[in-house]
């Protein structure tokens, strides 16, 4: 094994291998799934590196457990100088399981360099429309893909759905539901009664949130999937033209995370009177993420809690389901609905493989 944790530079390579980024919850699952998909005879391309802030480690061997575990526990200072040296062109393909605006901003620049990126971060195509525009552009330039399966609903067909629908000529005239799959986890195990804070506890032990559970309680997470939604219906939205409703408080929105979590109890009476005031009118509380065309043609997009009857088309589903209704000129009177897990380190990590099986089908 040879292990090098920080800089190491990576030349371009003659055939195609991965590169993963992140050895958090997504990242070890995606090595899991990888290796068991090997042991089932699947011929997938090998990983050859992985990196996290602690740096780059090339593998070697037949032991990617124990490159990302030495990596994870790696001593060596944080830091992302491995950026700097990292190459990546054609016949790579950079698997993105960080939450890194720095890793991010690289997205375009490895396009243009020939590689292909598959992400579970929303940093790049769910956030500026510069930077998503930019990331097409790359696209376009040189034929690389761009993997985005894991970044809306963890890999269920949502944004493959949407683009197929707008190839073949259907507007997208709305898209709602939940989006969020630690939210949608929080709202179907909240009762009113234990502490909110102890589900926001469960629910980022399990994986299900993002590494600050803020950027899914203030609404952030979900943002960047409905414009990363509506982008792929053609919509070229930007982060301004979504209305978000943060359920932080806002004596914890500056803390470190550290001190958020400790915290973190102060949410609970607000979340205890939303939920009475829900039940007293026999509804439900859900998060929902819309973007839609009102009659007069103007396109609006909100993100936020409501409160529905548990017989609304929206208020189905269980666990961490995600469920979007998909209206169209075609599916116009009833939408389009899909539901399903959507979040979790496995989904997540089998989203990811599938864009690398893709990737491997299609070049
Ligand atoms: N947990 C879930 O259900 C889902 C997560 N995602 C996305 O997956 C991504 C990863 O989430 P988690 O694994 O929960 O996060 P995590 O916090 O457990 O892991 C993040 C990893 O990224 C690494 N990292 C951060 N900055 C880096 C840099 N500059 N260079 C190299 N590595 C760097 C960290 O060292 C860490 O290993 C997030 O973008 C999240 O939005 C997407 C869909 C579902
Ligand atoms: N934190 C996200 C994870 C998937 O994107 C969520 O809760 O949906």
């Amino acid at each position: 094994m040879n292990v090098s944790p920080l800089r190491a530079s990576h030349p371009v390579p003659a055939s195609q291998r991965i590169t993963l980024l992140g050895t958090g919850t997504v990242g070890r699952a995606f090595v899991a799934r990888h290796v068991a998909l090997n042991a089932r005879g699947m011929t997938l391309p090998p990983l050859a590196g992985i990196a996290n802030t602690r740096g780059f480690s090339r593998i070697d061997c037949d032991c990617p457990n124990a490159v990302l575990n030495q990596l994870r526990d790696s001593e060596a200072p944080s830091a992302s100088e491995w950026i700097a040296d990292a190459v990546f062109g054609p016949g790579d393909i950079v698997v993105d399981a960080s939450a890194s605006d720095v890793i991010a901003q690289q997205h375009a620049g490895w396009l243009r360099g020939g590689a292909h990126v598959v992400t579970a971060c929303k940093l790049g195509a769910g956030t500026s429309r510069v930077r998503w525009q930019d990331i097409r552009d790359a696209q376009a330039e040189t034929g690389a893909r761009y993997g985005d399966s894991a970044t809306v609903g963890a890999g269920l067909p949502l944004l493959r759905t949407l683009r197929e629908l707008a190839a073949g000529g259907d507007r997208i005239t709305a898209v709602a539901g939940v989006l969020s799959g630690s939210l949608a986890y929080l709202m179907n195990n909240f009762d009113g009664m234990r502490p909110f804070s102890s589900f926001v506890h469960a629910a980022h032990a399990a994986g299900y949130t993002e590494p600050d559970p803020r950027d899914d309680l203030s609404g952030e997470d979900v943002r960047r999937k409905v414009l990363i939604l509506a982008r792929a219906a053609g919509l070229a939205l930007d982060v301004e033209d979504v209305q978000v409703d943060s359920l932080v408080p806002l004596g914890l929105q500056p803390l470190s995370r550290a001190a958020f979590f400790e915290r973190l109890p102060e949410i609970d009476a607000q979340m205890r009177a939303k939920f009475a005031r829900a039940h007293k009118k026999g509804e439900v509380l859900k998060h929902i993420g819309r973007f839609e065309f009102l009659t007069d043609g103007t396109l609006i997009a909100r993100v936020g809690l409501t409160s529905l009857p548990a017989s609304h088309a929206l208020a189905a589903g269980a666990g961490t389901d995600n469920r979007v209704a998909i209206w169209t000129d075609r599916y116009c009177e009833n939408p389009l609905v899909i539901q399903g897990p959507g979040a979790g380190p496995e989904v997540t990590a089998g989203a990811l493989l599938d864009d690398v099986l893709t990737i491997q089908r299609h070049h």
